[in-house]
């Protein structure tokens, strides 16, 4: 069966003092919620300590932004799978545009990424997604099952159980513009129907929207049939907008 997700992507914004007023304010709102919805808080790594000890006693869920495409050694700066698990966490990010963009990651590290995550036992919440560029010249689709492809063919059956896909057009992110809950749910169903060719459970698989996700658009982009849940941004940051979209699930 698939899970209805909604997950916080804090992005590089936070601090401790963050941690205590919102995760305390996600907490105490999201008590209320079906328990067919599982929460998650994807803060920035640093603060993954954190913000599992202000979840303790909750059933939230936590995550990381990102991974390396290694398991360990000499590469400064990284932050492995096996350690995001090994602080608590129970999913990782991949493939976000901002990383696509800004950190040049390909589809090819975004695989490898995705092989680490799921090695480690973390649930992979994969990012894919089109410019405004391509869309406007009708490439969507196609953009968004060749990322789908390049990351996921040839996962074994147990893999796709932790697997979990994020649709985030490029154009929708932090710019107040959302996909038509028309648009998004076409493009969830192409998806959904592009997983069951690469031999996926496809009826299983979590689909999240994300990108300018707020209060007012959530219910209708999550009542759409293929649209299990989202991935939020700046919402995130505010404890009674994240709350609000997570009773819209
Ligand atoms: O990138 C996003 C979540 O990963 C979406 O960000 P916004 O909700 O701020 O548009």
């Amino acid at each position: 069966m698939r899970r209805n997700i909604v997950a916080a992507n804090w992005k590089m914004n936070g601090s401790r003092d963050l941690v205590e007023s919102l995760v305390g304010g996600v907490k105490a709102g999201v008590t209320e919620l079906d328990k067919d919805v599982e929460v998650v808080i994807i803060p920035p790594a640093l603060y993954v300590s954190d913000v599992r000890q202000a979840l303790s006693g909750s059933s939230l869920g936590l995550g990381v932004q990102n991974v390396a495409r290694w398991e360990s050694g000499a590469y400064t700066g990284e932050v492995s799978a096996q350690m995001a698990r090994d602080a608590g966490c129970d999913y990782a990010l991949v493939g976000h545009s901002e990383r696509r963009q800004l950190f040049a990651e390909d589809d090819a590290q975004v695989a490898e990424k995705i092989r680490q995550i799921l090695s480690s036992g973390l649930n992979a919440i994969v990012c894919v997604g089109e410019t405004l560029e391509e869309r406007e010249s009708g490439q969507a689709e196609q953009v968004v099952a060749e990322q789908i492809r390049a990351a996921l063919a040839g996962l074994g059956a147990d893999d796709w159980t932790k697997v979990i896909v994020a649709y985030e057009p490029v154009w929708a992110i932090g710019t107040g513009k959302t996909a038509t809950a028309e648009d998004a749910q076409n493009m969830h169903a192409s998806m959904r129907a592009l997983l069951a060719e690469l031999g996926a459970p496809a009826q299983d698989i979590s689909l999240l929207y994300g990108g300018s996700v707020k209060p007012d658009n959530a219910v209708e982009l999550f009542a759409q049939p293929d649209i299990d849940g989202g991935l939020i941004g700046g919402a995130s940051l505010v404890a009674n907008d994240f709350v609000r979209i997570c009773e819209a699930v």
